[in-house]
């Protein structure tokens, strides 16, 4: 099948499927789809990878200078507009992840400010943070009948809870049974997406003929519950509402949607997806994070033993390290870079759609192409990091033992289209981080499997399941 003019290196497209098969069969054989992205580019001898999946043009930008170059350029601001974006924004396209345009701008602005409004980087923020770490601290101290603890799903409910509390303004207890099914759907789904966008994208009418093998049905349930669940919320919101109440942002987009002069954009619908968009994108990223780096104080146990000497130098172990004191332990945050760099959770960004005809590197990318950014191969790229291989914290601390950053970690990403949800996601895990090992030292528990720094993969990576050991100090 011809490719178009200039269009960037890579493997022959097939009739159909393009390089769908070729790709999955290679992630399987690599362990995740960016590193098959990245085999396939060195292979071609490329920064700019040309694939095709189904009928769509789908290209992949590795090396710093060219994601800079993505990143800050209005033409990538956009995403993909499928089938399969519909179906998982719940046949519409609405929220904050996946719209573009002034429709993007007005929603995305509104919830970055209300998310400031309420807290986001300051105090309130933290002792909600607080809260939760002191629940999770009783929990470690708690005996496990000899199991320990299974540390991919520990820190989901917490970090859940802080997105509920910043959402519909409660936490949720641990013993809710309503917490449980919002875990449980939210793992259901996250086995179900695949970044590529699935089968269903390039072959919409599978739908019809492998409702099950597709995935389809599973989708349209979990889609059901979801928007029941957060309507549910929703509509207990709107009962108690009353004038300028914008505790939270359900009551601040209600309010919103009950001014004169609202925007159209402000409907139920759109609210539904801002609270998914919130959960999808800050709770398996942010628990999987934390669980990494649990995981790297295990196989690092030198490197644990400074953690703990760097917290006793400045705090009791009476006392909780908190986020704006950070600064007071370089080390203990050197960890956290390089827990972000070496364990990386979603090695590849965007999807981006551009919506020009556009050059890159010298290569013609057609208008409406999904572009695909490897952040993965800029954390792991030897000349930037040397041995990008070894998990070592002093890369970010200079001679005096002060941090040092590097504008070559880019885990939120820049631009337009960065992460909202920064600040919320440092300080979660500063304060996770810290709060636990000041009071724990954790070990491989007798009943584990053997640990891995190998992610699992999928669109977030996320460590092997292994079982912990927290002994207090
Ligand atoms: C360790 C934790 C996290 C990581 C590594 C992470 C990473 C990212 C990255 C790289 C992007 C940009 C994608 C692009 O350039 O196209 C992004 C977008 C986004 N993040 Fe995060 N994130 C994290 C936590 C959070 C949290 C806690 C929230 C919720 C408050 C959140 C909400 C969002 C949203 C809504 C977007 C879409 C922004 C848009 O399209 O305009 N993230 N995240």
């Amino acid at each position: 099948i011809k490719k178009p003019y200039k269009y960037p290196p890579g493997p022959a497209f097939m009739p159909f499927v393009g390089n769908m098969p070729q790709l999955k069969k290679l992630s399987k054989k690599l362990g995740g789809l960016h590193l098959a992205m990245s085999e396939l580019a060195k292979e071609h001898k490329t920064n700019v990878l040309g694939l095709k999946f189904g009928s769509d043009y789908m290209v992949i930008v590795f090396s710093y200078p060219l994601i800079r170059q993505v990143l800050r350029a209005e033409e990538y601001e956009s995403r993909p507009d499928s089938f399969f974006v519909r179906l998982r924004s719940m046949g519409t396209k609405k929220g904050v992840t996946c719209t573009d345009g002034e429709f993007w701008n007005i929603q995305r602005n509104f919830v970055v400010r209300h998310l400031r409004n309420l807290g986001f980087g300051r105090s309130s923020m933290d002792v909600m943070i607080l809260d939760e770490l002191q629940e999770m601290l009783g929990i470690l101290g708690q005996p496990t009948n000899g199991e320990g603890f299974f540390m991919p799903r520990i820190f989901s409910p917490a970090v859940i809870n802080i997105l509920w509390a910043l959402t519909a303004g409660n936490r949720i207890s641990r013993k809710d049974a309503r917490l449980q099914k919002l875990l449980d759907l939210f793992n259901r789904r996250s086995k179900l997406f695949d970044l590529s966008g699935g089968l269903l994208t390039q072959f919409p009418l599978l739908r019809f003929i492998a409702p099950e093998m597709t995935g389809y049905n599973l989708i349209v349930e979990f889609n059901k519950e979801l928007k029941e669940f957060f309507m549910e919320t929703i509509n207990a919101h709107k009962e108690n509402w009353v004038e300028d109440k914008e505790d939270d942002l359900i009551y601040a987009f209600i309010s919103e949607m009950r001014k004169e002069n609202c925007d159209p954009s402000f409907t139920d619908d759109q609210l539904v997806m801002i609270c998914l968009d919130i959960f999808v994108a800050g709770a398996e990223t942010t628990s999987n994070t934390l669980s990494f780096a649990i995981l790297m104080m295990i196989l690092h146990p030198q490197i644990q033993d400074k953690v703990h000497t760097c917290l006793d130098s400045v705090f009791s172990n009476k006392k909780v390290p908190r986020y704006f004191e950070r600064n007071m332990v370089p080390y203990v945050e050197a960890v956290l870079l390089e827990v972000e760099r070496f364990c990386y959770v979603v090695p590849l960004t965007g999807p981006r759609r551009v919506l020009t005809d556009t050059v890159i590197d010298g290569y013609n990318i057609p208008k409406n192409a999904t572009v695909l950014l490897n952040n993965h191969s800029v954390h792991h790229d030897p000349n930037i990091w040397g041995d990008p291989e070894n998990f070592r914290p002093e890369r970010f601390l200079d001679d005096k033992g002060q941090i040092l950053n590097n504008e070559h970690l880019i885990p939120f990403n820049f631009g337009k289209r960065r992460c909202l949800g920064e600040v919320l996601a440092r300080s979660c895990i500063f304060t996770f981080f810290a709060g636990i090992m000041n009071v724990y030292r954790v070990s491989l528990h007798e009943n584990s499997p053997e640990p891995s720094s190998v992610p699992l993969p999928g669109i977030t990576l996320s460590p092997k399941p292994y079982r912990a050991h927290f002994t207090k100090r």
